[in-house]
């Protein structure tokens, strides 16, 4: 054999070990979560938009929607708008929401969608306005046993999958923005990012979420220890939910929500970690965090 030969050897074994996960991903929807805690720097943020256009490439149909909750923070402080979250929810007044509205759509959606398109004609970017995308009314959530007003904060209630089913089927890799046509009145709600993706992977079908954030995956004892919980099935995350905090709460509920609805796996990932995504296909083991429905548990994800 030549020396070529040999060289190029492992690389061909690279390729097959991702074999088995591709044929049975073949032609089925990924939907990304892009958190705005993972777009640390720019090489992370252009080897995410390799990683998504590697998929489509190889047969996937990839979904992405992403956050911008630092962003978001950065830019209501140049306003001279406090940041302030409750139950891990941003507190949203009026004017927050302009500026919400803003950054999402306006900033970090167009830079993700040029980072994909330097790839080609592939990435559109969309929010949940579009085309009646995602509709959501007042969200109150319960602190301590009372109904709390955070502003114009969404729960989503019913989401159209017209728009992104279109782009799919022309090739396209939709990019959506967690922003929702309000139900109640003409103007629109702030939704998390977690919550808004976990609801799109749902009423999509969609094979698998995956979730990218900036910590390897859900900590069985956080923050005392950086025990990595690798796989968990639904009942076992139901249970674990009260005891969550943060930002893990709208990430851990959207993966239960996901699974209990048609999901096979719902996944959390460390988004530092440059080409994450593909480190989770290419190996057999995955990196992070797995969540499966309950009568999945044993079988191959
Ligand atoms: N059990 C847990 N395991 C891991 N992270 C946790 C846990 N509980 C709370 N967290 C916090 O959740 C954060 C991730 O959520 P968030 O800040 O909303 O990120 P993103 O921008 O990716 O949505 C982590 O950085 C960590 O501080
Ligand atoms: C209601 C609510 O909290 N919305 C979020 C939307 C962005 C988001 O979820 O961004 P990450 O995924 O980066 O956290 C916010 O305003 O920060």
């Amino acid at each position: 054999m030549s020396t070529r030969k040999h060289t190029a050897l492992p690389k061909a074994q690279i390729l097959i070990e991702a074999l088995p996960w591709l044929t049975r991903h073949h032609g089925k929807i990924v939907v990304i979560k892009f958190g705005g805690n993972a777009m640390v720097n720019e090489e992370l943020k252009s080897a995410f938009a390799q990683d998504v256009v590697f998929l489509r490439h190889a047969g996937l149909k990839p979904v992405v929607v992403h956050g911008g909750g630092p962003q978001i923070s950065a830019a209501l402080d140049r306003h001279g708008i406090v940041s302030e979250f409750r139950a891990g929810l941003r507190v949203t007044t009026e004017d927050a929401m302009d500026v919400v509205r803003m950054v999402l759509a306006g900033q970090v959606q167009r830079e993700l969608v040029g980072l994909l398109n330097q790839h080609g004609p592939l990435a559109v970017g969309l929010t949940g306005e579009d085309a009646h995308t995602i509709t959501a009314t007042r969200h109150q959530p319960e602190i301590d046993g009372e109904l709390v007003d955070i502003g114009r904060v969404g729960e989503i209630t019913a989401i159209d999958t017209g728009a992104i089913e279109a782009l799919l089927a022309d090739g396209r890799i939709p990019v959506v923005s967690s922003i929702a046509r309000s139900q109640d009145d003409g103007h629109v709600y702030n939704v998390n990012a977690d919550t808004a993706a976990a609801a799109l992977a749902a009423a999509l079908g969609a094979e698998t979420l995956m979730v990218l954030t900036d910590v390897e995956g859900l900590y069985e004892d956080w923050p005392n220890s950086d025990e990595v919980i690798s796989r968990l099935t639904a009942t076992q995350l139901e249970k674990l939910l009260p005891e969550l905090s943060s930002g893990m709460v709208p990430k851990m509920e959207g993966c239960l929500h996901a699974v209990r609805n048609g999901v096979t796996t719902a996944r959390v990932i460390d988004g530092r970690v440059q080409h994450s995504i593909l480190l989770e296909i290419f190996t057999d083991e995955g990196i992070g965090t797995m969540v499966v429905p309950d009568e999945a548990e044993g079988e191959q994800s």
